[in-house]
């Protein structure tokens, strides 16, 4: 489900986070492991403040595995406690609970010097569209809980879910608006699925990805498709190989352009040719 993001659901959203963030103690944010930095909306830190911080790379089968190394210990500097998962792999439970040990620990340890008996670490899943949130929810609560989709203000009952044995996540996730602080940003979101409108015209998305692996790995992308691009080839040449080596035809001869943009859309964004992260560390 899309959701269009005017002003007034952008300003709706971050009241709820606002309001939600006085129940949690940990806030953990969901990036797409692909684009750790086009995933992530700057509003956040702005109403989280020095709220403790767990960040989960997740979709990490499909991205970079070099470059997720470098996403982490980048983070690892930023004192966010970062992890990389498979939102859909078993206990993924075990690997984020000791981050939110860990980002809890100094509040927690001096409520104990007041005197406040130590309760279970709260904290809420926040991120924007499509990054797995629902996914890990429920992987967490080994249930479905939260739906797919959630639009920001439906108001639904919150429950909190025993997630592990220190910590209580709440069931609804927190869902930030994807930025479009460029256009390449706006293509990287597209790439990855997370805006599927035709915000960005679809043939640029291609455009680019296809321009990303042909720059990154040229030859896994001529052998996945079967065309022999080089460094001079024209995009247009490129397109009508692969449109005749997928049999991407409009009638007659003719190359169907738009099968080919979405063919090229969909297996990139489905990791069908490779593992790529489009965000690098350094630019
Ligand atoms: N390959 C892969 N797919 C994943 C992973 N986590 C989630 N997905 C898939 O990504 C898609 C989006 O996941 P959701 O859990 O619906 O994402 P969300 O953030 O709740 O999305 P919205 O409801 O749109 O805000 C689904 O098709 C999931 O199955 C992962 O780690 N790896």
């Amino acid at each position: 489900m899309s959701i269009n993001w005017f002003p007034g659901h952008m300003a709706k959203a971050r009241r709820e986070i606002e309001e939600n963030l006085k129940k949690i103690d940990v806030v953990i944010e969901i990036l797409d492991a692909r684009i750790p930095a086009s995933s992530h909306n700057p509003m956040l830190d702005e109403v989280t403040k020095d709220k403790p911080r767990v960040v989960i790379l997740n979709k990490k089968d499909m991205a970079s595995e070099s470059e997720t190394k470098s996403w982490i210990s980048k983070f690892q500097k930023e004192g966010k406690h970062p992890v990389a998962i498979n939102g859909r792999d078993n206990q993924i439970i075990r690997k984020i609970e000791p981050l939110a040990v860990e980002a809890t620990r100094e509040m927690f340890e001096k409520m104990e010097r007041k005197g406040i008996n130590r309760r279970a670490i709260r904290a809420m899943i926040i991120g924007i569209p499509n990054v797995g949130k629902s996914t890990v929810i429920n992987n967490i609560a080994k249930k479905k809980v939260a739906q797919t989709g959630n639009t920001p203000g439906v108001t639904k009952r919150q429950q909190w879910i025993k997630a592990g044995t220190r910590m209580e996540l709440l069931d609804t996730p927190g869902i930030l608006w994807p930025k479009f602080e460029d256009e390449e940003t706006g293509k990287k979101l597209s790439l990855t699925g997370a805006i599927t409108d035709r915000v960005v015209p679809l043939d640029e998305v291609a455009i680019y990805g296809m321009n990303f692996l042909l720059e990154h790995d040229r030859e896994t992308f001529n052998g996945f498709y079967n065309v022999d691009a080089g460094p001079d080839s024209d995009i247009v040449e490129i397109y009508e190989s692969i449109g005749r080596s997928r049999g991407l035809k409009a009638g007659g001869n003719e190359i169907n352009y738009e099968a080919v943009t979405n063919r090229i859309i969909y297996d990139i964004r489905n990791a069908k040719i490779g593992r790529y992260t489009f965000d690098r560390t350094v630019e």
